[in-house]
């Protein structure tokens, strides 16, 4: 039984003043350098300290409201996030004053890792101790990079991207993560990579069903001190290369992601674009899901599915992983966060 949904996402800031408790929240313990927090502070100000993250968050919400009345699915939808407001813990405070006894839980990221799936799993712990005795069960819906809805949407953006370009080359972008932290992903016993395997697995999909035979993977948004090694090659690099070759224009998917969030409007929209304008390149960037129709059908299949112990749809080989309970890991060891020092 369940009696509600919580939308748990990221955050972001609404206003310049928000920007840097935000940006503190993000990094605490994390080892990420000042000079970096500074450089990415200009970047938020730049959009006059607005993330478009919760604005996206709301829509999509609205959305997944009409699907659920349309399947006559009684589950009100809540809203928090891990790093800024409306905060988790608060939201899980107001849902258990609402009578909430178990709710179901959608993490706005389709991947397992731990930047993006067990550390949802840390903030579902963390709401529940703030909340204390009697807070919410909550049970995690499962990862979906592979689900057929998501994929389609993808396809279908970058159809739609395709339309301003002539010769065109397809470079799929995700958020890059330190390589011992992907080395640390998933169950140990499944040799690690769990996230770049898996956006890999996303790409591979999604260029299948483009017809597209050659494409890359890429990373971006890349944080923390230089001297850890990040999956590489990042975004802006890739551009030198493809450029070299003779690539006429890129057109970026950012599968990595779910929303046009600010990692999607600045690292691609704004530094990648104007890079390509410099190499003379063209250049068009594939929408995120959020927004379309699919997103919210899949989010709604996934509670239907969970909520009917019914198989899941998706069309890799690679685990169905993530739903699990009260932030519980998937398996010992599973996607443990990276110790400094
Ligand atoms: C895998 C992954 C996803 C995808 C999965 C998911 O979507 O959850 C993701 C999403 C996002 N990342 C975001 C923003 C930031 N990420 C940062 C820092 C970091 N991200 C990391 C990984 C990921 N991040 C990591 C390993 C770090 C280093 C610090 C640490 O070890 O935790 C920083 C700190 C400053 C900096 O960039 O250095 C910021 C501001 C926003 C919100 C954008 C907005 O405001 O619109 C979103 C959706
Ligand atoms: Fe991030």
């Amino acid at each position: 039984m369940s009696d509600a949904l919580l939308w748990l996402s990221f955050g972001g800031p609404e206003k310049p003043e928000d920007v840097r408790p935000f940006l503190e929240n993000v990094t605490r313990g994390r080892g990420v350098p000042p000079e970096r927090l500074d450089e990415v502070e200009q970047h938020y100000l730049g959009f006059g300290g607005v993330s478009p993250i919760n604005a996206l968050n709301r829509a999509a919400i609205e959305a997944v409201e009409a699907e659920l009345a349309r399947y006559g699915i009684d589950l009100p939808v809540y809203f928090g996030n891990r790093n800024w407001h409306p905060m988790a813990e608060d939201t899980l405070a107001e849902m258990s004053r609402d009578g909430v006894k178990a709710a179901l839980v959608f993490p706005t990221s389709a991947y397992g890792g731990y930047s993006a799936c067990r550390q949802y799993d840390e903030d579902i712990i963390r709401a529940r101790d703030a909340v204390g005795a009697g807070a919410p069960e909550l049970t995690k819906l499962r990862q979906f990079f592979d689900h057929p809805l998501f994929v389609s949407a993808f396809a279908d953006a970058v159809r739609e991207a395709a339309a301003s370009l002539g010769e065109y080359r397809l470079v799929f972008t995700a958020h890059s993560v330190p390589v011992a932290a992907d080395v640390a992903a998933g169950p140990p016993e499944e040799g690690g990579h769990r996230y770049s395997r898996q956006i890999a697995e996303a790409s591979r999909l999604v260029a299948a069903d483009l017809g597209i035979a050659e494409y890359d993977v890429v990373w971006q948004s890349r944080s923390g001190p230089p001297q850890v090694p990040w999956l590489e090659p990042d975004i802006l690099d890739h551009l030198d290369d493809l450029h070299a070759k003779g690539v006429p224009a890129v057109l970026l998917c950012p599968i990595g992601f779910v929303s046009d969030h600010l990692e999607v409007v600045w690292d691609l929209d704004t530094e990648a674009k104007e890079k390509a304008a410099e190499l003379g390149m063209g250049f068009a960037r594939a929408i995120a899901p959020s927004g379309d129709p699919r997103f919210a059908e899949l989010v709604v299949e996934l509670i239907r599915e969970h909520l009917a112990d019914a198989p899941a749809r998706k069309l890799s080989d690679l685990p169905a992983a993530g739903c699990t309970v009260n932030g519980a890991p998937c398996a010992a060891g599973c996607c443990e966060r990276l110790r400094r020092g």
